[in-house]
């Protein structure tokens, strides 16, 4: 049976990349994404302003919505230190079975922990399952429509506090009019958008940074 792309850039990591070595697999795929076929990671330019937002906030507490293969998985557990936590949901069966074994070959599983299934359904559980008070960082980039209803349940479940990041993909294009209108509107947040492009095209996109103020 034909492979899937997932499983193609899964092999283009394992045959270009150092096991252990979370640079060379961020590498390899920007690589595949660029010369191969495109795929629906963060890439290289919005990945470097992630990488600005995260090293700045130092997070001990880590959500990402929307694992897909690991990339901004991997770009964001490699500059934790160990004792952090990156909790990833994933609700494609598929997609979760590749980002494991990509996370587990940039040698970070000890501080990445992804979980199957949707994010309406896990959000509420994080306190009694995982232990979590609350989240420092939040990195949303999963389903364009469950980003909005996704962030009014953190509020909801208490997982957000004072000084609590929110980082969204895709603002621009695939595009979030309702998140972006809330997220800007609201008094419990202070936004800001980095302009930036659609990942390994020249079309804009931008990621829009949400503190929660309580
Ligand atoms: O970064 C992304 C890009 C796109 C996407 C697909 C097709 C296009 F034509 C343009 C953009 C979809 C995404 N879905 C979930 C999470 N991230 C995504
Ligand atoms: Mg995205």
């Amino acid at each position: 049976t034909r492979s899937t792309r997932p499983q193609r850039l899964l092999n283009a990591v394992r045959k270009h990349a150092t096991r252990g070595d979370p640079q060379s697999v961020i590498s390899a795929i920007d690589h595949f994404c660029r010369h191969s076929e495109w795929a629906m990671n963060i890439g290289d330019e919005k990945g470097s302003i992630l990488d600005s937002v995260v090293s700045e906030l130092n997070p001990e507490k880590v959500l990402e919505l929307g694992t897909y293969c690991g990339y901004s998985t991997v770009r964001i557990a490699r500059l934790l230190p160990p004792g952090a936590r990156l909790i990833t949901l994933e609700f494609n069966a598929d997609y979760a079975a590749i980002a494991r074994q990509v996370i587990a070959w940039a040698g970070l599983e000890d501080r990445v922990q992804l979980v199957e299934g949707a994010s309406e359904d896990w959000i509420p559980r994080m306190k009694e399952h995982f232990g979590i008070e609350t989240f420092d960082f939040v990195f949303l980039d999963h389903w364009k429509d469950r980003y909005l209803p996704d962030t009014k349940l953190m509020e909801d479940c208490g997982l957000l506090r004072k000084g609590t990041v929110l980082l969204a993909d895709n603002v621009i294009c695939p595009g979030v009019p309702d998140y972006l209108q809330y997220v800007r509107n609201s008094l419990s947040y202070k936004s800001c958008y980095f302009k930036s492009h659609l990942e390994y095209t020249k079309a804009e996109d931008g990621l829009e940074k949400s503190v929660f103020l309580g």
